[in-house]
């Protein structure tokens, strides 16, 4: 069950963080009221643009963290996806790159497929997240329907499940 409080993934590639950053700015005040996650340099850009909102606003900067996971070709696309499989993760915004290969282009699918598996919304660019982060959901609880993938835990020798 996806609660009203949500845990919010947001990732983006070096060439996508503007944009990622610039729709930050515009959903702050949305995005404060949930738990923030993020790789690591996204992390922490997407922290400061938080913060210096809230400063602008007369609140108190500091009252903000992103809980920051490694940086993601040194494995936060990884550390993000073994927290969607213990559902930790509620959705996930991911502004990756489509012009540019990565080194850790095969976390980053991983990544991609395992929040798939476990039926996690996914963004991957700003209209999708405009969807996503204006959707009535967003200020409920939510019961997603979970995909029943016993049929691949089965045993080849038929010996039951795992
Ligand atoms: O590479 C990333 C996602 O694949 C993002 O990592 P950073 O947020 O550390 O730049």
């Amino acid at each position: 069950m996806v609660q009203r409080f949500k845990n919010v993934a947001l990732v983006a590639h070096d060439n996508r963080k503007g944009d990622l950053i610039e729709w930050v700015q515009w959903n702050w005040g949305t995005l404060i009221e949930h738990r923030i996650i993020a790789t690591g340099t996204t992390g922490r850009m997407v922290e400061n643009a938080i913060r210096i909102k809230l400063e602008e606003q007369g609140g108190d900067p500091e009252r903000f963290e992103v809980v920051k996971l490694k940086s993601g070709p040194l494995g936060g696309d990884q550390q993000l996806g073994a927290l969607i499989a213990e559902g930790r993760i509620d959705f996930m915004i991911f502004f990756w790159d489509p012009m540019q290969p990565h080194p850790h282009d095969v976390d980053v699918k991983a990544l991609l497929r395992i929040a798939v598996v476990y039926n996690i919304p996914i963004a991957c660019n700003r209209s999708t997240a405009d969807f996503l982060i204006s959707s009535p959901l967003m200020r409920e609880a939510y019961c997603a329907v979970s995909i029943d993938y016993a049929e691949h835990h089965r045993e080849p020798g038929g010996c039951g499940w795992r």
